[in-house]
């Protein structure tokens, strides 16, 4: 039995089935950054202060900050947890082999300036995931494709790629050295959290901030997906400018869970650290998810992509794809950022006397990819759903030779494009990425070829 099954949720969050599924619903609370107070036990809460002499049910108070205490405040996060025995209870730690979740730019192997491209990722089981009879599970899964920066000077970010057919029964991850969003792909996931549960599905994403202890099962077996871990400025909403005080990702749209805590799993749990990236194993007695009550603004998130309310042009060309910013990671310089997480959805190109598609171009920033599902308009054909793609600041790239020839001569009427979800893990460090990355096997060896056909059409008047 999968252990998330053991975990107690409040009574309403098993109000409603959503439509289609067997899966109760849980229940969450809304808002970006949002302060939350929430009690799986009522009156667990300490009121008008935060740590009493003896806090109510006899919990541990325990703090858990996502920045500094002097940070602004609008910056300025963190959460008081009221838990049966605090995260000290661990028991020592030993170093824990995981070599393919590897950190930073110096994790990574030269690469030529060549644009790469990567073949969806193996599920576990086909032959290219190589065999394992008991599965993989969700931490052992994970495989590091490109990376940046340094986890320990807190910059830089990591593209990984996940894809797993066995629970974390008696396991939890806490990850020091980088908040962690989740792209689903292929599959649901159950996060069981300090902070409660989220369900995510393909389309959605999960935001887990650095520090906080999580598990991660699948819905139906099996899932594969993509994660940002996020070693700089944790992810925030994007400001809106002359776009004004609504628009795309709207701060309601994020989930928080409510508390919940394992009611069942007082049996030992091991938990896998990543700090300065490396991982570390011990085996406690204490279940991490044991916080019974909590309030702040530190917290997990999901996210529908489907509310993303996206914003085109309604003229002429072909705008940055900044106007699709779900999220980013600032760094000091501004406008400059760590990382832009971006999304491609479903939307009407309507401009007149415009090559719609992304123009051929070489970015400063650096460009990490992924497909979640359909077809991207630039690269209609070989890049797949569970590939990957990487143009690294100044590499040359844009349409393949296909969709340009479509884009060039297409009738200009109103078009949809629908059925399709892409994203983009934008950076101003350019990527290195891993050795499994460039010899793992799922390399697309002949990814430059598409724009072989481009040919110089100059007519000379
Ligand atoms: O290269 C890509 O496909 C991503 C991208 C999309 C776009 O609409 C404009 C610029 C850009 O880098
Ligand atoms: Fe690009």
């Amino acid at each position: 039995m999968n252990a998330p099954e053991t975990i107690t949720p409040t009574a309403a969050s098993t109000a409603a089935l959503p439509p289609g599924s067997d899966r109760p619903a849980l229940r969450y609370q809304s808002g970006f950054g949002n302060q939350f107070e929430t009690e799986a036990v009522p009156g667990a809460l300490p009121k008008g202060r935060n740590s009493p002499q003896r806090a109510p049910l006899d919990l541990y108070p325990e703090l858990l900050s996502g920045s500094a205490f002097t940070a602004p405040r609008v910056e300025n996060r963190r959460t008081w947890l009221y838990r049966r025995q605090p995260s000290v209870v661990t028991g020592a730690f030993h170093a824990y082999e995981q070599p393919f979740w590897t950190s930073g730019a110096a994790g990574g192997v030269a690469a030529p300036p060549d644009p790469l491209r990567w073949h969806p990722f193996p599920m576990p089981g086909e032959a290219a995931a190589g065999a394992s009879a008991q599965g993989v599970d969700f931490v052992d899964s994970i495989k590091t494709l490109v990376s940046n920066g340094d986890p320990d000077a807190q910059t830089g970010m990591a593209a990984l790629i996940y894809a797993f057919n066995r629970p974390m029964t008696g396991r939890a991850l806490m990850n020091a050295d980088g908040e962690m969003l989740i792209v689903p792909q292929q599959g649901g996931l159950r996060l069981v959290t300090e902070m409660g549960l989220l369900d995510v599905v393909p389309g959605e994403i999960a935001l887990i901030p650095r520090g906080v202890t999580f598990r991660v099962d699948a819905h139906d077996g099996a899932a594969r997906g993509y994660i940002c871990e996020n070693y700089g400025a944790a992810f925030r909403l994007p400001e809106l400018g002359p776009i004004g005080s609504n628009g795309l990702a709207n701060p309601r749209d994020f989930l928080a869970p409510v508390a919940a805590h394992d009611a069942h799993a007082d049996g030992p749990c091991e938990v896998i650290r990543k700090t300065g990236g490396a991982l570390w194993r011990n085996q406690q007695s204490v279940t991490p998810f044991n916080v019974v009550a909590w309030h702040g603004n530190l917290t997990p998130l999901k996210y529908d992509t489907a509310h993303f309310m996206t914003i085109g042009s309604i003229s002429f060309d072909h705008p940055d794809p900044s106007i699709f910013t779900v999220l980013t990671s600032p760094t000091d310089t501004h406008g400059t950022a760590n990382c832009d997480f971006v999304i491609f959805p479903p939307r009407w190109l309507v401009q007149e006397d415009t090559f719609r598609p992304p123009w051929y171009h070489r970015n400063v920033m650096s460009e990490f990819m992924g497909l979640i599902h359909g077809q991207y308009d630039a690269k209609p054909e070989g890049f797949r759903p569970g590939g990957a793609s990487l143009h690294n600041c100044l590499v040359p790239h844009g349409p393949d030779a296909d969709a340009f020839e479509a884009a060039s001569t297409r009738a200009l009427t109103p078009q949809k494009l629908d059925h399709t979800l892409a994203f983009m893990f934008e950076s101003r460090w350019r990527f290195r990425p891993s050795a499994w990355a460039l010899q793992g096997g799922s390399l697309d060896t002949n990814y430059a070829a598409c724009w072989s056909g481009l040919k110089d059409n100059f007519k000379a008047t």
